[in-house]
């Protein structure tokens, strides 16, 4: 699964940019500082940069290289429908259903049938160009990201969480207006919702696939392998942008994560029809896993140092990740309990409560110590090392716990969102299981990284900090 599974690539050059004709000989120039709001503009770069900075050649796979990725492009879809159409009203939520055969069938019907609900194709559509058409209108501040191997750094407009206070104001608009049933309309159309969205993530993966052809692109180092299958699936071009937008960092952030929360409150709002109330575990449920969308949309900046930004390119793997499986897939707990309501009583409601808020709060303060450090601040006067690099690791606090506490947190709080729905499936723990395998293929390839990037400096690092993500367990 780490990158050091890895296979080399054809090593034949590239026809793309990496020979770009406007490419300079080998030797990089040292760029000024630049910023822009552009993506690069992109045949200036080609002219100040070798295609060995704009277009190196990907050395090792990744995920498996083609065959995991043709495997995760074609299980996510599955699994999508999948969660639905084997956990719903009808049939239940068995791990191993009385009848699969009769499901596979309802749900190949099932996926033709969404192909012509044109109101759940409008609905998805009529969102995503909301989210769009917020980023455009509402005023907002830019900021710059991290320093690119060209020296250059990007713009940002920062307006997601105003975007997501703009969809809630319409969630309440609709609610207030027509009741809690004038909002089950996503509950209703689920799977149009998730053809839809796949519809939209293959058309994007495509379009940046063919955009990073175009001459002076910034390839990511990971996406530039020359097998097709696998480019388009990693991402090959690093930031993809349509003029001053910004196509990754809009999609990781807004239309799937701002769906997610909306789909819960579909979710809620389809119980309280159903039973004439809302239960304390869906409450529970709505509300972490708003919290968690509205921190990230709140610390939009904290982003743009995240690999998925800095380092991955923009393909299959982020555009489905981001516009179909955050949504439709973290929002199983909420759908659960919607034909599968539980009341939890005060004592096991206080006991989740707590134990998702001190999740929460290892979370936030694990990536504020970290995000604050990087950002030259250090309020807790927590101690560090110096590394070769010039750069300075911390080895006190939450970073001297683990090399990865915000994973723990996460994962602390991946189970308190199961929680709620009891024990009479395992099936809303599936997201548990799934995290935890994200989020340990995540560590050693950050390790990875981080090892090319510190050499022996990380080694003593590790020394210092042996634990993985769970201290004295991982
Ligand atoms: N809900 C979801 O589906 C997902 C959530 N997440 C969450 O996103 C958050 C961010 O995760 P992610 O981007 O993977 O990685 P991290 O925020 O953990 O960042 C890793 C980077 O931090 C820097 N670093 C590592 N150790 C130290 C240290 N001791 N002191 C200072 N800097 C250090 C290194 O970069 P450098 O030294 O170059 O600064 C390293 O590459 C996490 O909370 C994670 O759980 C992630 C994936 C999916
Ligand atoms: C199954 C499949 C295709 C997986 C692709 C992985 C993606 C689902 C995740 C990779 C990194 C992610 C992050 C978030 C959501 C999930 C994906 C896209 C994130 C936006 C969730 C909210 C957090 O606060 C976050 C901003 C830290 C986080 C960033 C990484």
């Amino acid at each position: 699964m780490s990158s050091g599974q890895s296979r080399t690539p054809a090593a034949k050059s590239s026809a793309s940019a990496a020979s770009s004709p406007a490419a300079t000989p080998d030797t990089p120039t040292p760029a000024p500082r630049r910023s822009s709001r552009k993506s690069g503009a992109s045949s200036t770069l080609a002219k100040r940069h070798g295609a060995d900075v704009l277009a190196p050649r990907t050395t090792h796979y990744e995920f498996g290289g083609p065959v995991g990725a043709l495997g995760v492009t074609l299980t996510v879809p599955f699994f999508t429908y999948a969660f639905y159409y084997f956990c719903n009203p009808l049939v239940g939520c068995a791990v191993l259903p009385t009848h699969p055969g009769l499901l596979f069938k309802s749900m190949g019907s099932g996926i033709v049938q969404s192909l012509t609900d044109g109101t759940g194709w409008a609905i998805y559509f009529g969102w995503y160009a909301f989210a769009v058409a917020c980023w455009a209108l509402i005023p907002a501040r830019w900021e710059q990201g991290g320093e690119l191997r060209t020296g250059e750094k990007l713009e940002y407009k920062i307006n997601a969480f105003t975007t997501l206070l703009a969809s809630f104001a319409v969630t309440a608009g609709i609610i207030v207006a027509r009741g809690a049933e004038g909002f089950t309309f996503f509950y209703d159309h689920w799977p149009a919702l998730i053809t839809a969205s796949l519809a939209n993530s293959l058309a994007q993966a495509f379009y940046v696939y063919a955009l990073s052809f175009k001459e002076g692109r910034l390839l990511a180092k990971g996406g530039n392998s020359g097998n097709a299958l696998f480019d388009w699936f990693i991402g090959r071009e690093l930031n993809p942008r349509i003029g001053i937008f910004d196509i990754k960092t809009f999609n990781e952030l807004r239309p799937g994560l701002i769906l997610w929360a909306l789909l819960d409150i579909s979710c809620a709002c389809k119980q309280y029809v159903e039973l004439g109330r809302i239960t304390d575990s869906m409450v529970l449920v709505v509300l972490f896993h708003t919290t968690y969308v509205v921190d990230a949309l709140y610390n939009e900046s904290a982003i743009f140092t995240q690999m998925d930004i800095t380092t991955d390119g923009f393909g299959f793997m982020l555009s489905v990740g981001d516009l179909t499986w955050v949504p439709f897939v973290y929002s199983l707990q909420a759908r659960y309990l919607a034909f599968a309501p539980k009341d939890l009583g005060y004592a096991a409601a206080a006991a989740i409560l707590a134990f998702n808020y001190f999740g929460y709060w290892a979370f936030r303060s694990s990536n504020g110590e970290k995000n604050d450090f990087r950002n030259g601040r250090n309020p807790k006067n927590l101690k560090f090392m110096e590394t070769a690099s010039g750069r300075k690791l911390l080895t006190s606090g939450w970073w001297g716990m683990s090399r990865h506490p915000n994973y723990m947190a996460d994962l602390i709080m991946a189970l308190a969102w199961s929680l709620p729905c009891g024990f009479d499936t395992p099936i809303p723990y599936t997201y548990v299981c799934y995290f935890t395998v994200l989020l340990v293929h995540r560590q050693m390839r950050d390790d990875e990284a981080c090892r090319e990037k510190y050499g022996k400096d990380w080694d003593k690092y590790c020394k210092i900090v042996p634990s993985r993500i769970f201290p004295y367990i991982y």
